[in-house]
């Protein structure tokens, strides 16, 4: 069973906060949160708090305990994240990244359990035909994927994906999130996203935080969350949502609203 808290996160840069006392939902065993918000709104900031990278005065506790409680390694033993920007066009090798991840772990496996564990990941993520290209020969979006095998590879309680899916094409969006949730239904966890996409977090999370200038403007479930109001509050557009047939929302975007029309 996990449970993750977060509650009064605060943030600065140089004397400019950016977070404002954001509190999110208790999230318990099997829950997906999506975080949503325009460009600047904070989400990758809050990710870098939650993660322990950034500095920040709120209280984050795994299981009722802290980072400090925990120390460094008992922290990232259980939570990591995968970053916003997919790992650098270097020289070195998919496989490479991953065994030297795994070993870093210092997992107590063998090394025919690790490299089952690493085919295991790649094809699920249709990379084992690239796992011997160099990392600059991959496109984008097979680098983001090579980021989030990273991230599986951790095996965390706590995980933390920043935009998982921004440089993907349709079907590898989908399959993405729809491993994401396989995995909670078999070894449980909490999965915090970060997400531009709409409908992909209606279908996807269990709850949704919608931030805009640092601050939360909603907090809920998708069909609470996802309302016309809200989104032109926070996204100046208009939209028109309905239901689809799981009650879940599905937003058509109409058009932006002017430089001063009413939201
Ligand atoms: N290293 C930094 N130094 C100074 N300001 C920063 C830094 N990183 C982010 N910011 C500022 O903090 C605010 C929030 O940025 P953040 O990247 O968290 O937003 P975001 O919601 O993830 O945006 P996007 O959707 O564009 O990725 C922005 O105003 C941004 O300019």
């Amino acid at each position: 069973m996990t449970v993750f808290g977060a509650t009064g996160i605060t943030a600065k840069y140089g004397q400019v906060t950016v977070l404002d006392q954001v509190d999110l939902p208790i999230l318990n065993d099997n829950e997906v949160l999506g975080l949503l918000g325009p460009n600047a709104s904070g989400k990758s900031t809050l990710m870098r708090c939650l993660s322990g990278e950034k500095s920040t005065t709120g209280h984050i506790t795994i299981d009722g305990r802290t980072r400090a409680d925990m120390g460094h390694d008992g922290w990232h033993h259980r939570l990591a994240s995968m970053p916003q920007s997919p790992p650098n066009p270097s020289a070195l090798l998919p496989t490479e990244l991953m065994w030297s991840t795994a070993r870093a772990l210092d997992l107590d496996v063998s090394d025919r359990e690790l490299a089952d564990q690493i085919e295991g990941i790649f094809a699920r993520l249709g990379l084992s035909e690239f796992a011997l290209s160099p990392l600059h020969t991959l496109s984008g979006g097979k680098r983001q994927l090579v980021g989030l095998a990273l991230a599986l590879m951790r095996d965390p309680d706590v995980l933390l994906l920043d935009e998982p899916t921004s440089a993907l094409d349709l079907h590898w969006r989908m399959v993405v999130l729809d491993l994401v949730r396989e995995r909670l239904s078999d070894r449980g966890g909490v999965v915090v996203a970060a997400l531009h996409d709409l409908d992909l977090a209606a279908r996807y999370c269990d709850q949704i935080v919608l931030l805009h200038g640092g601050k939360i403007i909603a907090s809920g479930g998708p069909q609470h969350v996802l309302t016309p109001a809200n989104l032109a509050r926070v996204y100046r557009v208009e939209t028109r949502v309905t239901l689809d047939c799981d009650g879940r929302p599905l937003v058509q975007v109409i058009r932006p609203l002017r430089d001063g029309e009413a939201a």
